[in-house]
């Protein structure tokens, strides 16, 4: 497969600590790419290079070969480069469907103030994002009313409906309880799939990456010390000894049996 974003030798330091370490990295379409790995290791500084909200020292980031690195998130955006942002960021008090019409609006470069007029804009492809994330029924309750559960699911439909390329995730089901957890990513993965999408995303629960993740990137202190297929990630003994110990090693092993029963494994 075709790279989709590339990830050349990413580095950042902040005074003495390196949290980045010459990162590398390619995620093709309709890949799930997971990263994981300690707390402190580098996950969210690789994140924050690759969505425009940090500048590497030095490195490059590609989309589609084309170099991207160090434009706004705004200009990535705008190119494809999504991401789903945490419930805070939603708007409580507007109904659902208004919400994912405000991420239209704001993927289309239209301006907020006209928001009385908006009301009337990007309904129909709102409502076609939220039916995808089994969320068309609540498309007129307020945010503010939604289980946390859904609150997830909407925050998808918001990142899906400006049609990204790419979606970063920086841990999309925190807080969540496992079954919740197991179907969000699910969800995921199949209109990744679908979209070709590639997803990079970051998870402390092994069992959500281990069923779902398609390739594995394992940071410890800003370096990638293990990347692969899961399978091969979970028997790396570098990765046990620095990140999964015998109880993260038992939860993948768990996960990669379910998956073998539930969808045949991987593609
Ligand atoms: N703005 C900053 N200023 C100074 N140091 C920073 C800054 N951001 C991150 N660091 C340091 O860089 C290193 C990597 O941090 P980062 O947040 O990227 O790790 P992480 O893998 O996302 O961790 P976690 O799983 O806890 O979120 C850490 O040592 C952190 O203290």
């Amino acid at each position: 497969m075709s790279a989709l974003l590339e990830a050349r030798g990413l580095s950042k330091r902040f005074g003495g600590v390196v949290a980045a370490d010459a990162v590398s990295f390619s995620l093709a379409p309709g890949e799930m790419l997971a990263m994981i790995g300690p707390n402190g290791a580098g996950k969210s500084t690789t994140f924050a290079m690759v969505g425009g909200q940090l500048a590497p020292d030095s490195g490059r980031v590609l989309l589609d070969g084309a170099d991207v690195t160090g434009l706004s998130p705004a200009a990535l955006f705008r190119r494809g480069i999504g991401r789903t942002f945490q419930v805070a960021q939603t708007f409580a008090t507007m109904t659902v469907c208004e919400n994912v019409q405000m991420a239209l609006l704001s993927a289309a470069g239209e301006v907020f103030g006209l928001w009385r007029t908006a009301r009337a804009r990007h309904r129909e492809a709102a409502l076609e994002a939220l039916a995808r994330v089994g969320m068309a029924q609540a498309a007129d309750r307020p945010t503010a009313t939604l289980a946390y559960g859904d609150v997830k699911r909407v925050e998808l439909a918001i990142a899906l409906a400006a049609r990204p390329r790419v979606l970063l995730m920086d841990e999309p089901t925190a807080g969540m309880a496992a079954q919740e957890r197991a179907e969000l990513m699910a969800l995921v993965r199949t209109i990744a799939r679908e979209r070709a999408i590639g997803v990079l995303f970051t998870e402390h629960d092994m069992g959500a990456v281990f069923a779902h993740a398609d390739r594995i990137l394992v940071l410890v202190r800003g370096e990638i010390v293990a990347a692969g297929a899961p399978e091969a990630v979970r028997e790396d003994a570098r990765v046990r000894a620095a990140y999964l110990g015998e109880t993260g090693a038992r939860t993948a092993a768990q996960a990669l049996d379910a998956r073998e029963t539930h969808d045949g494994g991987r593609p």
